[in-house]
């Protein structure tokens, strides 16, 4: 476990967090700009100092003011990577990457560059390398140093569109092979929802919500603090088949109902996480005909929530197979049909407006339901 329990006074600021993090997977930190995003990464990092606190990763105590304990950034054993990449100019890939191993492994290193694509490149100099490529042997370097603990500062900000994409992939298969826990600061939603296992949302310099991204992303009350995110849930599917003729993929959930959507690049028969976005959810009392809404999923009610800033709206929890399911309708349609919990009813989804998030890899065996 990683225990954070610090606090730190910047002149009008304060920032206050007590957080028990998982030992393994993503954490994504997301707030608005000033929130106490990068105070916090300082503080981990040993950047900084707190003012009162204790930092502890698997028992192992990084700072602690009580006693006076203040690991030093060298010692800490972190893997550090920031917007830029940072890499030292006059050693080619492979030193970057050697860089701070202790005993040159030649099989570690040709592992984590087969996940990060950049086999081709260990002889090249930093000055020959893209945007995208630098940042990619950063990553790299950072793994390579066996951390305990991984801390990625917009490591995407400022790639363009395929380049972002192209590393978001990467990024997406390594953080699920690695087994140290991940912290991750994004503006970008889409980042967020490929990567992230779970969310803590700062405001202020407190910890708003902390919790699994699908639980967080949930919330009512977080609803306009959640920015880009919209209310949505993720649903675990597998393909079924592609249709070429008419462009699209069909997925059966484990209950074996089904969705369709155009065309996915994923193999029959592996399991994805697809977003379903709230308000992109209607509901019917029985199966409809003549609609162009090419999805239904049977689904029982399990609550009805008027949103707190938005009355005339009723956020829908739904239990579609067992797996959670949240529909945006009027409070007045909640109302006319006389929607409460433990009624069945028909979820219908618009094929075109579900979704993969972007470079969300398919599902391990482990994570399928
Ligand atoms: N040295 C300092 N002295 C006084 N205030 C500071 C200092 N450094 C940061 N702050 C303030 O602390 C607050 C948190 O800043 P921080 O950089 O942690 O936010 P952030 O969430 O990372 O923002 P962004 O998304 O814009 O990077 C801000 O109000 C900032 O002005």
């Amino acid at each position: 476990m990683f225990e954070l329990d610090v606090t730190r006074v910047q002149g009008e600021f304060t920032l206050e967090v007590d957080l028990r993090l998982a030992s393994r997977g993503v954490t994504a930190l997301f707030g608005p700009s000033g929130s106490g995003k990068t105070t916090l990464l300082r503080l981990i990092a040993g950047l900084d100092r707190p003012d009162r606190g204790r930092i502890a990763l698997e028992g192992y105590v990084l700072c602690d003011t009580a006693t006076c304990r203040f690991v030093p950034v060298h010692r800490r054993r972190l893997g550090i990577v920031f917007q830029e990449a940072r890499l030292f100019p006059h050693y080619s890939v492979r030193g970057n990457l050697c860089y701070g191993m202790r005993d040159e492994d030649p099989a570690a290193v040709a592992r984590i560059s087969g996940l990060l694509g950049i086999d081709h490149l260990l002889t090249r100099m930093p000055n020959t390398l893209s945007g995208g490529e630098a940042r990619r042997v950063a990553i790299g370097r950072a793994l390579l140093s066996s951390p305990r603990l991984l801390l990625l500062d917009e490591p995407l900000t400022g790639l363009d569109g395929a380049r972002k994409q192209e590393l978001l992939e990467y990024l997406a298969a390594l953080v699920r092979d690695i087994d140290i826990p991940v912290i991750f600061v994004s503006h970008d939603p889409q980042e967020l929802l490929a990567v992230a296992d779970d969310l803590v949302l700062l405001e202020k310099g407190q910890v708003l919500a902390h919790g699994a991204l699908n639980e967080v992303l949930a919330r009512p009350e977080l609803m306009s603090r959640l920015g880009g995110f919209d209310i949505s849930a993720m649903l675990a599917a597998r393909c079924h088949r592609h249709d070429v003729r008419r462009q699209l993929s069909e997925l059966r959930l484990s209950d074996g109902q089904m969705l369709e959507l155009p065309t996915l690049d994923i193999e029959p028969g592996q399991w994805l996480k697809i977003q379903v976005r709230a308000r992109d959810v209607a509901i019917a009392l029985e199966p409809v005909s003549g609609t162009s809404i090419r999805n239904t999923l049977k689904a029982t009610i399990t609550a009805c929530q008027p949103l707190d800033d938005m009355a005339s709206v009723t956020l829908v929890m739904l239990d579609a197979g067992q797996q959670t399911l949240r529909a945006l309708i009027s409070t007045a349609s909640c109302e006319a049909l006389g929607l409460a919990p433990g009624m069945t009813v028909q979820a219908l989804i618009r094929a075109v407006s579900l979704a993969r998030p972007a470079a969300a890899p398919a599902l391990a065996d482990q994570e399928v339901p």
